[in-house]
């Protein structure tokens, strides 16, 4: 039996159409050996078709020479368990006020059904993906955020309680640094230890930037589901300095949920990344749009 000869000229065209060799070549050598965290977000998780397209680009990274860690959060996802569980929920300033029953559920659906499903979806694109939650060695030691606010009638500052609500005091990016040097592909899921080995739900926005400081990743990025950050005509803003990111914040342009990206944008460029940008992740393979292409997507925060 014969088997059917490969048109190579054919291939070769289709790869120089598709910009391969001459617009993605110079960008993979100049992120070879870098580390870029990724945050995948719940809302850009979207149907299975994406999410195995994210699988696979996480996979073409690491075969570049990046060295790509995942993390991840499932906001909706908590939100639909907890409602089928008759779990009454809500968020101050994007972030979930979670008591004891809720944060047994976080847990459950991001180091259960979310962590296994991405890495599983790595593993079957041909990449070796390891889940961590912050529990898993030590990964993450959190505490209770402490959080306040002033009272715009009385002018009064009030303390906000969240209840087990945390942030990140210690991330070991040795441990992330060692799986990685064995070709492995960190998907952490955003769950914090207290000291009193308490369960702490930390967004998965904070989480991402403190693991990213934790591995001196040189570039950040945070998959949403819109396209960046959106002026107050809903018109994409491409770039941002950190002075007028915190502006747009102040004048209630951006809210909710934008508002720990940004603030987690923020750290990571003041400490020291080469660049912070927040892209949608509901357009396919858009981490590669944005990492191999000179036009790159979404919005950018520079300091
Ligand atoms: N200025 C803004 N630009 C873009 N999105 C904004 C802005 N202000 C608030 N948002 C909201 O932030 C949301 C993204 O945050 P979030 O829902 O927490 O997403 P994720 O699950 O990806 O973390 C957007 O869907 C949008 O509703
Ligand atoms: C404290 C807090 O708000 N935790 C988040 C954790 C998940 C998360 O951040 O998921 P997304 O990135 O998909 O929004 C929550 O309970 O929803």
């Amino acid at each position: 039996m014969t088997s059917k000869p490969i048109d190579l000229k054919r291939r070769a065209e289709w790869l120089s159409k598709a910009g391969i060799l001459t617009e993605a070549l110079p960008f993979m050598r100049r992120y070879s050996g870098k580390t870029v965290v990724i945050k995948y977000g719940g809302h850009a998780m979207g149907d299975n078709d994406l999410a195995l397209k994210f699988a696979a680009d996480m996979v073409l990274l690491q075969q570049v020479g990046m060295n790509p860690v995942v993390v991840h959060g499932g906001g909706p996802q908590i939100g639909k368990m907890l409602e089928r569980l008759a779990i009454k929920s809500e968020f101050i300033d994007g972030l979930r006020v979670t008591d004891q029953a809720t944060v047994e559920i976080v847990e459950m659906v991001l180091s259960g059904a979310i962590n296994k499903g991405i890495v599983a979806a790595i593993n079957q694109a041909g990449g070796r993906a390891i889940g961590l939650s912050g529990k898993d060695g030590g990964l993450i030691r959190a505490e209770k955020l402490r959080r306040t606010k002033v009272d715009p009638d009385s002018n009064i500052e009030k303390v906000l309680d969240l209840g087990f609500v945390g942030e990140p005091t210690k991330v070991d990016g040795s441990l992330l640094k060692s799986l990685v040097s064995q070709n492995l592909i960190p998907v952490v899921a955003p769950i914090g230890l207290g000291a009193e080995g308490e369960t702490f739900n930390i967004n998965a926005d904070t989480a991402a930037g403190a693991v990213a400081a934790a591995v001196d990743a040189s570039r950040f990025m945070l998959l949403t589901d819109v396209e960046g950050v959106l002026d107050k005509d809903r018109r994409l803003i491409p770039e941002l300095t950190v002075p007028q990111a915190r502006a747009l914040i102040a004048d209630g342009t951006i809210s909710g949920g934008m508002i720990p990206k940004i603030e987690t944008c923020i750290e990571a460029v003041e400490g020291g990344a080469e660049g912070a940008v927040i892209i949608d992740g509901r357009v396919q393979h858009g981490v590669l749009l944005e990492l191999f292409t000179s036009h790159g997507m979404g919005t950018w925060i520079r300091g």
